[in-house]
């Protein structure tokens, strides 16, 4: 019934197995840990499968060394592995090379690191930077104070009841005075597909450069930089089913090529003196110090086994588990669930029931083995504009399946009859 093998998956993630419910003292093992885990979190980290975690086990078992100019042999090993993870990732998101690729700490990372080292040499009074108003706060903090330091101005494209991003008026705030459109792709609240592609052509029209976000969209379908004409795209590994600590920011070479860095120290410079220094080449030049070596090494383990299952089948499951989750949350009409309809989104569902809030609802749902998020999703503005404080949130993944909505489901009926 699944464009993927979901059985043969849940093998590779031993943590699936879970029970959970006692002591988290002890966790696993109390007496009270009878509820299986039902885990339906993955837009906020996803789990690990075995071969990404074996990745990392072997590398500090067999070759852990530090990259870059050592003569020794672990060392030339560990930088073979390192610069192949980069190629491997520029692969994935149909980017030229290596030198388009920025290993970072994670998504918010790479969105600060264009914010500074482009935004503030680039950005003045009179400039504006257009989001949208579903943007997430790595997005929207990050650009609202580059602006005010710069003088430059920050609009919003407003998203329409259906939670939709309303594209004429995208048309109508893009214009010879923006410099940058920054979107989310997929909306971690609302689930919304933003149509990123128009969004770039809308920018390029009038020299602006675009920024896709796509911490949601690159682990959960198949993402071409070059298809987008995308300036700049981010995303993180351990939404992907790699580890933290590892983050991507995508950028064409010659915008690269153009900026400053604005981390300094070791690996990111070609010859130093005490009155100057040179840069390194890209990408190097902005992966100062030590960098995320394993994590790197993880995210090629983690970006081969979804290739593997296929990002178009991914996207399928995805779509086909986020239609039935809605589905079966509008049965109930005192349930609300945000953004478009069940089948025009990313694998995701916010929504509220009526008279109960969401950290209220999360902690019952908590107590059925069911793991979602409550809360703003760092999506505070758009959760004032939906006019709730807050959401529960359910979001899925390769392993997840319809039995485990229907766990949801049943949960949150529970919680109605407990409020009724
Ligand atoms: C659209 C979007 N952009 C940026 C980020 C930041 O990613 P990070 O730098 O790896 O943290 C997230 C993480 N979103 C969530 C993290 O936890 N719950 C979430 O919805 C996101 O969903």
């Amino acid at each position: 019934q699944y464009p993927i093998d979901v059985e043969a998956i849940r093998e590779d993630f031993p943590i699936l197995d879970r029970q959970v419910g006692g002591d988290i003292e002890t966790p696993g093992e109390g007496p009270d840990d009878t509820r299986p885990l039902v885990y339906l979190d993955n837009a906020a980290t996803s789990q690990t499968p075995k071969p990404v975690v074996e990745s990392i086990v072997d590398y500090y078992y067999g070759y852990n060394s530090n990259v870059h100019r050592g003569i020794h042999h672990l060392s030339q090993e560990a930088s073979v592995a390192y610069e192949a993870a980069h190629d491997r990732v520029a692969e994935f998101i149909g980017a030229e090379g290596r030198e388009e690729i920025v290993f970072t700490k994670n998504t918010t990372e790479s969105l600060n690191l264009v914010a500074y080292a482009w935004g503030l040499a680039e950005l003045g009074p009179g400039d504006t930077v257009v989001l949208t108003e579903m943007e997430h706060h790595a997005s929207l903090v990050t650009w609202q104070q580059i602006a005010k330091k710069t003088g430059a101005s920050v609009e919003y494209i407003r998203v329409d009841d259906d939670g939709r991003l309303d594209m004429d008026h995208a048309a109508e705030l893009i214009d010879d005075s923006t410099a940058m459109v920054s979107a989310v792709h997929v909306s971690n609240t609302l689930g919304t597909v933003v149509p990123v592609g128009d969004l770039a052509d809308l920018a390029h029209d009038h020299d602006a450069y675009v920024f896709v976000d796509g911490a949601q969209s690159v682990p959960t379908r198949p993402v071409d930089v070059g298809e987008i004409d995308a300036d700049f795209l981010a995303f993180s590994g351990h939404k992907m089913l790699g580890p933290t600590g590892i983050g991507v920011l995508y950028g064409k070479e010659e915008i690269l090529d153009s900026m400053q860095p604005y981390l300094y120290g070791g690996e990111m410079i070609r010859s130093v003196t005490y009155e100057d220094s040179t840069w390194e080449d890209l990408p190097w030049k902005f992966e100062a110090g030590t960098p995320v070596i394993a994590q790197g090494i993880a995210l090629h383990a983690a970006i081969d086994y979804l290739d593997e299952i296929g990002m178009e089948r991914v996207q399928a499951h995805e779509e086909l588990l986020a239609a039935y989750a809605y589905d079966r949350l509008t049965e109930f009409d005192d349930v609300e669930v945000y953004g478009p309809p069940g089948d025009d989104r990313g694998g995701l569902v916010a929504f509220n029931l009526d008279g109960v809030h969401a950290h209220d609802l999360s902690s019952i749902l908590n107590d059925h083995g069911v793991a979602i998020r409550a809360g703003d999703h760092c999506t505070q503005p758009l959760h004032d504009k939906l006019g709730v404080p807050a959401s529960t949130r359910a979001s899925f993944y390769v392993y997840n399946e319809k039995s485990e909505i229907d766990a949801l489901v049943d949960a949150v009926d529970d919680a109605r009859q407990l409020f009724a």
